[in-house]
């Protein structure tokens, strides 16, 4: 398995000390097709997003490496330029299923996973009463992702998330974080951050280990900009709400004057047509003019 060029523009990035990776959360291809439409330069598959999105269920644990990978893998394959990270969750069991959830996100293009310490039976990490794994399980989890990583040859970022400060408090989530690090992770997640003190302290405590700011909205965590984020000490920020949110409210939209004006109003996009542009349809006729079928010489 040959190394990949989306994972180092992602180490690259992460490297650099004034930079931060701005990852809108997607969670299918149109999502995807418009955050790439807009010159964005990393790319996040949320876990929360893709449940919602294949399965009509919500971030409880419920979806399988299988689901996962797929979303993963075509997202991954409209630019391969474009480092993808995405959700891996608690790696989907034990040691030989991460080693597994590993090996299939690398062969699927993915440049970057996160893996947490929340039990399989695990919720969203900003949601109250969740569980944890021992730090040994967890190291475990840890240790199985690094060995995959370096048994396929590839330069996959791994992320290790802690959901531990808000059950074991500050102290033991950062440790948490540095055993991780110690162990071959590359980037530090603190999950739930409940101040910009605390987003501060974090990235001091962990340096030089770049550190992820997830920011959920209406979420535990202060709502930061980018750029305040980048000022706190965080390389890397993920949006898992980019999509979930205009879309909750522009379907809600239209779904309330449908059902009441019997009228579809929809705002922004055009015929058939333009809606196709954005999911690759000038590439798809390029393709069949290369190939000399000619189905669309005469345009579409
Ligand atoms: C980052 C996250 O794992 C995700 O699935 O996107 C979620 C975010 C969410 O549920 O909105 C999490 O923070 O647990």
């Amino acid at each position: 398995m040959v190394a990949s060029n989306a994972a180092s523009r992602l180490r690259q990035s992460l490297a650099d000390e004034v930079n931060i990776a701005v990852c809108p959360g997607v969670y299918d291809g149109l999502t995807a097709r418009i955050a790439l439409s807009f010159g964005f330069d990393a790319l996040y598959m949320t876990g929360a997003g893709t449940t919602a999105s294949r399965l009509g269920q919500p971030d409880l644990g419920v979806i399988t490496l299988t689901e996962m990978r797929e979303t993963a893998q075509m997202i991954a394959s409209l630019d391969h330029s474009i480092p993808l990270t995405a959700d891996a969750d608690t790696g989907f069991g034990g040691s030989l299923m991460v080693h597994r959830t590993v090996t299939e996100y690398i062969r699927s293009g993915v440049a970057a996973l996160h893996l947490e310490d929340q039990p399989t039976s695990k919720r969203c990490g900003h949601l109250l009463h969740k569980q944890l794994v021992s730090v040994d399980e967890f190291l475990s989890r840890i240790k199985a992702a690094v060995n995959a990583r370096q048994s396929s040859g590839n330069d996959i970022v791994l992320i290790a998330r802690t959901d531990a400060l808000a059950t074991l408090g500050y102290d033991q989530a950062i440790s948490r974080l540095k055993s991780a690090v110690a162990l071959g992770a590359d980037v530090a997640f603190l999950e739930g951050i409940t101040s910009k003190e605390q987003a501060k302290q974090a990235c001091e405590d962990l340096s030089p280990t770049p550190v992820l700011f997830n920011a959920v909205t209406g979420g535990v965590s202060p709502d930061l900009s980018v750029e305040e984020a980048r000022d706190l000490g965080f390389r890397m920020i993920i949006f898992p709400g980019f999509a979930i949110g205009p879309v909750y409210s522009g379907l809600n939209e239209a779904a309330k004057n449908l059902k009441e004006g019997g009228r579809l109003i929809t705002s922004g996009i055009g015929g058939p047509k333009d809606f196709f542009n954005i999911v690759g349809l000038k590439a798809a006729m390029a393709i069949d003019a290369a190939s000399r079928e000619n189905l669309f010489q005469d345009g579409v």
